[in-house]
């Protein structure tokens, strides 16, 4: 493995980003840390953008970027789409209002086309990001299976809440032995019976797996699981067939979180790829156009618990000594279904419909000059990933299976990288993965390949 010391490409960094230096420290007195989201920050300062139009962000110092993180994955048009602002303007002008209160032709709309896509997806419900669907669907699973505790895989991200907030990005020294992960909470704040009730599995180790979920089987309600970890790392189809025959066999719901995969691994998501129905699914980020939304759909007898019944309203309170609350799901939110971001929405799945095949193209391609770049210095490493997305992951490792293979690569030489990919017009924050968006073409690609030659020159 090689590992690098040198700091020169951040010191460039730093030289051509002074506007977003003084942004950075300005914000710290208004958020702490200068963010609003943790995921924003990064060391020294994060590039402070201030406009964005297709493949391209540009910061407060007037640097122009190709942008691949594309916040996070969600922007599978690029910036400002076209399409998307007239169906945004269109919901606005025709229906007269942002927001009814009320059930609405959109929600039936979207509902029709997640149904046809994801036929596993029975019914759905809408939430406001993909934190709140994964967090409805483990109340969901609770609810129909009346078990108490969860099992999630190591390395996998679903959402800030305490359940899940566990084992994401956990020291190996603190993580247990490989095949029975320890759950190591990520956060201050965390009570620690979620310690206790969710159990911690290993990813792509189906042996590990069968042996826990058995042990446990009769308290665990659901397995919830990024059919490819963090967008990246793909089960093999094995592992997925063997987990779905292994949740089906012990009475434990599987519930793929798709938030990043959803309409980027295919416009059917993962579940499509493996061939795999899900008893739950949760979508967000691609699906909302660039705005915030989540969708969580499934099996109908475990969706129906949801449907509110005239005797369980808890928010009549002409009922309250019926007590009979609990008798439903309860899922509410007054944006729930927001017209606005449905038409986004619709309006990204129409392109994405025609275009998708292209935005395929345009990652292989791109995947394949970095590798070529990077054989061409003698240094190993894979471009992991499915569909739109992949991850740059340097290593002598032959394949990436799960988080403590990519814990072994060479993180240092990719931090270096990344600053320097970023001095030269490249923007994913460090570290990160790249998402491809159907805006970006053979300019982009051709320019980012430069990019990556002149770096690699420099830091290799
Ligand atoms: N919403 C998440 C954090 O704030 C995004 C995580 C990710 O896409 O990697």
């Amino acid at each position: 493995m090689t590992t690098r010391t040198s700091s020169n490409m951040k010191k460039q960094y730093i030289a051509k980003t002074q506007g977003s230096k003084n942004f950075a420290e300005s914000a710290k007195q208004v958020m702490p840390g200068g963010v609003t989201a943790n995921i924003k920050s990064f060391d020294p300062y994060p590039v402070i953008m201030e406009k964005g139009d297709g493949a391209y962000l540009y910061d407060v110092d007037g640097n122009a970027y190709v942008d691949y993180l594309l916040s996070y994955g969600a922007l599978m048009l690029g910036h400002g789409h076209p399409e998307v602002i007239t169906a945004v303007q269109n919901q606005i002008k025709e229906d007269g209002t942002f927001l009814f209160g009320t059930p609405h032709q959109l929600e039936l709309e979207m509902g029709k086309k997640i149904q046809q896509l994801y036929p596993s997806m029975e019914l759905v419900r809408y939430t406001n990001s993909g934190t709140e669907a994964t967090l409805l669907a483990l109340r969901m699973a609770y609810a129909f299976t009346g078990k108490h505790k969860i099992a999630k895989f190591e390395g996998h991200y679903h959402g800030g809440y305490d359940q899940v907030l566990l084992s994401v990005n956990p020291p190996i020294k603190n993580a247990g032995p490989a095949n029975q992960p320890t759950a190591v909470s990520e956060s201050k704040g965390i009570d620690p019976y979620h310690e206790e009730n969710t159990i911690v599995l290993p990813f792509n180790d189906l042996e590990a797996t069968e042996e826990i979920l058995k042990k446990n089987k009769d308290e665990i309600a659901t397995v919830i699981t990024e059919p490819i970890q963090g967008g990246f790392i793909p089960a093999t189809q094995s592992f997925m067939d063997g987990l779905r025959r292994i949740t089906e066999e012990l009475g434990i719901l599987l519930i793929f979180d798709e938030v990043k995969t959803g309409f980027r691994i295919g416009l059917g998501g993962a579940q499509s790829f493996y061939n795999i129905k899900p008893d739950l699914t949760t979508l967000g980020k691609v699906v909302g156009g660039g705005f915030p939304v989540g969708i969580i759909g499934g099996k109908k007898e475990i969706l129906e618990l949801s449907a509110p019944s005239a005797s369980s309203d808890v928010f009549d309170s002409s009922q309250s000594h019926q007590s009979k609350a609990k008798d439903t799901l309860f899922h509410s939110g007054t944006y729930n279904g927001h017209p606005t971001i449905l038409a986004a929405g619709l309006a990204t799945i129409n392109v994405l419909e025609q275009e998708i095949e292209h935005v395929f193209s345009i990652t292989n391609q791109l995947k394949q000059g970095i590798c070529e770049l990077f054989d061409k210095h003698g240094i190993g490493m894979q471009t992991v990933g499915v569909g739109s997305i992949f991850n740059v992951v340097i290593t002598e490792k032959e394949t990436i299976n799960h988080y403590r293979d990519l814990q072994q690569s060479d993180f240092a030489l990719r931090r270096e990288l990344d600053f320097g990919l970023l001095t030269q017009g490249i923007y994913t924050k460090p570290l990160n993965r790249y998402s491809i968006a159907t805006v970006h073409g053979q300019k982009e690609v051709n320019h980012t390949l430069e990019a990556y030659e002149k770096v690699l020159a420099e830091i290799i």
